[in-house]
């Protein structure tokens, strides 16, 4: 266990790590933080949520000179939510330090960003496409940059937006400082590294596998037909806390969103054609809980970090291996646990075997769940609503109880109660439309019912200079995404 103490960090920072409740520094942050105050450029890779935003973010905050009111540092993310989460992260840690931060993302009106700009920010969030505006418009500059952090870096190249960060990089001063962040890794990030970053120092925390351990992994072997009937199931015996189910397609996500709320289930979806604006209410729904269930394609797979997660389904086994460990990463975050449910089909099974060969890890088959297991799990939630509300104040109801209980049988009664709150809504025969099994050739280049197809990224942005033109960048950054490559 490493403490934050031993690493020489300044007060009003370690005040703020106090003010988080954190004790100890994990893995990740005790070896990247000293690497990364001595100014050296540095490429992290640790497991899902282990804590890499507040690895890069403590560095980031001691490097900012708050006499100073230009922007000095610089996080790009590959998706708009991340873009906010990690703007909130920082800006947490930066509390005592008073440092300024603002995020800065597509789909937001840029009207207010400007506005927002005129408060002189230390550091700025951004996802590629929206930033390359502003510069553009010279609505931010940065020729004061000191500390540049790519998180999901791999990601954003697989997106199309290398040509966008090498205009971004190459828009700061030579002797920044510039750190990259993922889970995982893969060739094209070499690359960018080699062109962009000198005397790289490496800092990975080995782990025996690339997934977390604390993520229970499971399949169904399923038909496309079945899945729906076992997730309803699933949940009903499962009963998560939060849930997210991934699909393949924006298309499925609609349909699988409608489908669970038909069912009786509170659940939203979130893919890239929402305009932001029900983006951002999906998400504060799924935070505070007011749905449980979020739909998804892989636009919520990275980084995204909302506790409570317990259950992830990849409704769609994922398009390759990376997709896999990060969409599972959303559960057993922050050394809590977490079950990961595949469904996978009898012609995608050699996909599932790719997977566990490359994570290195077994994924146990499940049978089915039935029709009773799912009851037996819906009269357990009814049950358990009834003890709960014992803990609330029952004033009036207390002498109808007693009416009751003087003219029937108290079995009868609660047996009675049970049933009704017994969630009703048994299997409405629903029809999705089926979606293509994946094929296991690997150069198979993406269909653009993909999410993160060419028009728009999950960003729901046109990548790269906002001309929706496929440039050369690009198409090899989609051709390398079928490389699927967890380290280099
Ligand atoms: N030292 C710490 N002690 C306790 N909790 C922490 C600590 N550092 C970070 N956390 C919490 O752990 C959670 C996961 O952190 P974070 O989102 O940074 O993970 P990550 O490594 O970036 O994961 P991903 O690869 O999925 O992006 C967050 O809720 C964060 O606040
Ligand atoms: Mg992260």
């Amino acid at each position: 266990m490493s403490l934050f103490a031993d690493l020489n960090l300044s007060k009003p920072v370690m005040k703020a790590l106090e003010d988080m409740g954190f004790e100890s520094a994990t893995a990740i942050q005790a070896e990247a933080i000293p690497v990364a105050l001595s100014g050296t450029d540095m490429i992290g890779q640790a497991q899902t949520g282990t804590g890499k935003t507040v690895a890069f973010s403590i560095p980031m905050i001691e490097r900012i000179d708050t006499e100073e009111d230009v922007v000095q540092g610089l996080i790009l993310t590959p998706t708009r939510e991340l873009c906010i989460q990690v703007a909130d992260e920082i800006r947490k840690v930066g509390i005592h330090k008073k440092v300024r931060v603002l995020a800065v993302y597509g789909g937001q009106d840029i009207n207010r960003q400007i506005k927002s700009l005129k408060n002189r920010p230390h550091i700025i969030i951004a996802t590629p496409g929206r930033l390359i505006d502003h510069l553009n418009r010279k609505t931010i500059r940065l020729q004061n940059i000191r500390m540049v952090v790519l998180d999901e870096a791999d990601e954003m190249l697989d997106m199309g937006f290398v040509e966008d960060i090498e205009t971004i990089l190459s828009n700061c001063p030579e002797e920044r400082q510039t750190l990259l962040f993922s889970a995982t890794m893969k060739p094209g990030v070499k690359n960018l590294a080699q062109k962009f970053m000198k005397d790289i120092k490496h800092v990975s925390v080995k782990a025996q596998e690339v997934t977390v351990p604390l993520i229970e992994q499971v399949y169904y072997e399923v038909t496309e037909r079945q899945k729906l009937d076992v997730l309803t199931r699933l949940l009903d015996i499962q009963n998560p806390e939060l849930a997210i189910v991934f699909g393949r397609t924006k298309r499925r996500v609609d349909e699988l969103m409608n489908a669970l709320i038909t069912r009786g289930y509170q659940a939203d979806g979130l893919h890239g054609d929402l305009s932001q604006r029900q983006r951002d209410a999906v998400m504060k729904k799924f935070r505070d809980g007011s749905i449980d269930v979020l739909v998804a394609t892989d636009v919520a797979a990275r980084g995204l970090d909302v506790s409570g997660v317990t259950h992830v389904y990849n409704f769609d086994i994922p398009q390759d291996i990376d997709s896999y460990v990060h969409r599972i990463g959303r559960t057993g975050r922050a050394g809590k646990s977490g079950i990961a449910s595949t469904f996978v089909t009898p012609r995608e099974m050699e996909h599932l075997h790719q997977i566990e060969r490359i994570t290195k890890r077994k994924i146990a088959k499940r049978p089915l769940p039935t029709i009773a297991e799912a009851r037996i799990g819906k009269q357990r939630l009814a049950l358990d609503m009834i003890v709960e509300a014992t803990n609330e104040d029952l004033g009036g109801y207390r002498n109808l109880a007693k009416e009751l209980l003087d003219q029937y049988d108290s079995v009868m009664l609660v047996s009675a109660a049970l049933k009704l709150l017994t969630k009703n809504t048994n299997e409405v025969p629903i029809t999705l439309t089926e979606e293509q099994p994946l094929r296991t050739k690997r150069t198979k280049p993406k269909t653009d019912r993909r999410d993160r197809g060419r028009k728009t990224g999950p960003t729901g942005m046109k990548p790269a200079g906002g001309k929706g033109k496929l440039k050369q960048g690009k198409k090899e950054a989609r051709s390398r995404k079928k490389e699927a490559v967890l380290s280099w």
